[in-house]
């Protein structure tokens, strides 16, 4: 498969926050936020795995660092920054730009891992990703090992449920055992 390079897909989104955005403090809520994420994400996403869908397969743990306000633009930089077999990590940062005085303020930065879907809804291979800069080739290097390290934590997370069912399993046979036999 032909290989895409990361400003084929580099995305800029905008969403000015309005009222119904935000608390009675007027503070953008974080699920907002999260949103346009995601949104800003799968469009960077669809744009490099040109002719396929997109699903959103996780989140990272992310901070907002600082609050956006009603009124303000949050500008959305979206690129890809690894692609394995089927899923991309994208990161997505996130400022809020005061359309009165200018001030951009950094609000959040995200990594988000989205997967290349064929017709029949199943995972299929995503393009290889060209590197073109040595930001590039920093952000790939970051990115590969925060896959190894979400790897490990979906195994730890599956040993953990694979233990529970067996306790549970184990728990649900003794009760049913009659406790004295005669
Ligand atoms: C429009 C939207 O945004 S949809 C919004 C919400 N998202 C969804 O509804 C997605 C629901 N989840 C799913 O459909 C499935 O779990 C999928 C498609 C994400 C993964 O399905 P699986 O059967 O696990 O697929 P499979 O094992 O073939 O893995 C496919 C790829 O997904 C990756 N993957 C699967 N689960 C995860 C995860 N939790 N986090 C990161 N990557 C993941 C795998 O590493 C693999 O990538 P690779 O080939 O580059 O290593």
């Amino acid at each position: 498969m032909e290989g895409r390079k990361v400003s084929e897909s580099e995305t800029t989104t905008t969403h000015r926050a309005l009222p119904e955005d935000a608390n009675p403090a007027g503070n953008v809520h974080g699920g907002v936020i999260l949103k346009q994420i995601d949104l800003a994400g799968a469009v960077c996403a669809m744009r490099h795995a040109r002719g396929c869908t997109v699903v959103t397969a996780s989140i990272d743990r992310m901070e907002f660092k600082a609050p956006a306000h009603v009124g303000e633009l949050l500008i959305l930089r979206a690129s890809v920054n690894m692609v394995s077999s089927k899923s991309m990590e994208v990161g997505v940062r996130v400022e809020a730009e005061n359309l009165l005085t200018g001030d951009v303020r950094h609000i959040a930065s995200a990594y988000l891992t989205f997967v290349s879907m064929d017709e029949q809804r199943k995972p299929t291979p995503a393009p290889p990703l060209i590197l073109e800069t040595p930001t590039h080739a920093r952000r790939n290097e970051e990115a590969k090992r925060r896959r190894a390290l979400r790897q490990e934590e979906r195994l730890r997370e599956r040993q953990a449920q694979e233990s529970m069912a067996q306790e549970t399993a184990t728990a649900a046979e003794s009760t049913l055992k009659p406790k004295y036999l005669y």
